[in-house]
């Protein structure tokens, strides 16, 4: 499992606990600290003010502080979409770049790392390979400055990157999120291609988050082929271990699959569903794909994907069939920075750190 960039060093919450702790704050005063920047409320929220409530030294401290936790991300564009959603591309401090997508309803989808290493055929963020970790600092900064703009209650983790393979960042966000963040922790939704080591470190972890699993086919060929650095678990080795995590934290497991037009939607698969699936305790939500160019996919036909959401349903498999938020304005993950970095606004590859790139923010 890939858990250190292999660029730079990304800020982590633990580095700010740190810096917090040597300015003279105790747990209280971490505590609020980290309350009032995860959920981006001002200094002077809540009873008691900063004045008689923090040591000397850390009000001292506070204002260098705070620049710290205002320079982890920026938002660079905003792009509004039909539906409500809002697809942001956050600009980390070294220059290089991730997406946030504001959903409707008070959802927000979180990047875990810049680029990907699994690499599926089928997704932009997969294209070049992985650039940098996201720390966990910047992962809650993306929160951050999602809640500037609305009100955020739960977050998935369904932007660009693996978080399996930055287990320690994610882990370390989740539970501040779900702690001074204040999100249930059903709320929070880790999405994975999946990994052996992923579901027991997650079942350790003080916030356990709910599981959403990308499957994508129940042939353990055609997985290689769309998925080929995934960890080689068959199917059913991934259905099995997301079924006892099911069972072990009460949460149904998210089932995602991005169907491709003549690869994934066909009648062999609703077969190996019914299989893969009857009995367990999760939701399959079956997912057009949104067109990246360059694929050799296809998105098919609305009518092929409402039959084979209501085949699904008919032989007992709870099937959704979802359209990816904010579709009209290229909502597939990972082709907003691909847009940037194409027009040369963007560095494909990590900067210099401390060479800031200029922030134009857009229309919001
Ligand atoms: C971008 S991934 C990030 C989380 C994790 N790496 C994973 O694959 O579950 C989140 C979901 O987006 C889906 N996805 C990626 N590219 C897509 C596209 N072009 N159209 C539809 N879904 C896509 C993936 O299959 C996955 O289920
Ligand atoms: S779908 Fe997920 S695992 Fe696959 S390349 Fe994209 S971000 Fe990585």
């Amino acid at each position: 499992m890939a858990q250190d960039s292999p660029t730079s060093a990304p800020v982590t919450l633990h580095e700010l606990r740190t810096r917090l702790r040597e300015a003279g704050a105790g747990p209280l005063h971490e505590h609020r600290i980290l309350r009032l920047w995860s959920n981006a409320l001002p200094r002077e929220s809540g009873r008691r003010l900063p004045s008689t409530f923090f040591p000397a030294s850390l009000l001292a401290a506070m204002p260098d502080i705070e620049a710290q936790l205002a320079s982890l991300a920026s938002i660079h564009t905003v792009e509004k979409a039909e539906d409500g959603s809002e697809r942001l591309l956050i600009a980390l401090n070294d220059g290089q770049t991730v997406e946030s997508v504001l959903l409707p309803r008070g959802g927000l989808c979180v990047s875990s790392q810049v680029g990907c290493a699994v690499g599926c055929r089928f997704c932009m963020t997969g294209r070049d390979g992985l650039l940098r970790q996201v720390g966990s600092a910047e992962i809650v900064a993306q929160v951050a400055l999602a809640r500037a703009r609305r009100s955020v209650r739960k977050i998935v983790f369904m932007g660009m990157g693996e978080p399996a393979h930055n287990l320690d960042n994610v882990i370390e966000a989740i539970e501040l999120l779900g702690t001074a963040g204040g999100i249930g922790h059903k709320n929070l939704v880790f999405s994975t291609v999946g990994d052996p080591r992923v579901f027991d470190r997650l079942l350790q972890a003080s916030v356990r988050p709910a599981l959403a699993v990308s499957l994508h086919t129940t042939k353990i060929d055609l997985r290689a082929e769309l998925l080929p650095r995934a960890a080689r678990l068959t199917p059913e080795q991934l259905v099995d271990a997301a079924e006892r995590y099911a069972r072990t934290t009460g949460y149904p497991i998210q089932y995602q699959w991005t169907l491709l037009d003549g690869v994934n939607d066909g009648n062999d698969e609703i077969e190996g569903l019914v299989s893969l699936l009857s009995g367990k305790y999760g939701v399959l939500n079956l997912i057009p794909f949104n067109v990246v160019a360059d694929t050799p996919y296809g998105r098919p036909s609305w009518e092929r994907c409402r039959q084979m959401a209501a085949q699904l349903h008919r032989r007992g498999i709870l099937t959704k069939l979802r359209n990816s938020a904010g579709q009209d304005v290229e909502g597939g993950c990972g082709q907003l920075r691909a847009r940037a970095t194409q027009a040369g606004e963007l560095p494909l590859r990590r900067a210099a750190r401390g060479r800031a790139i200029s922030i134009a923010t857009a229309a919001s």
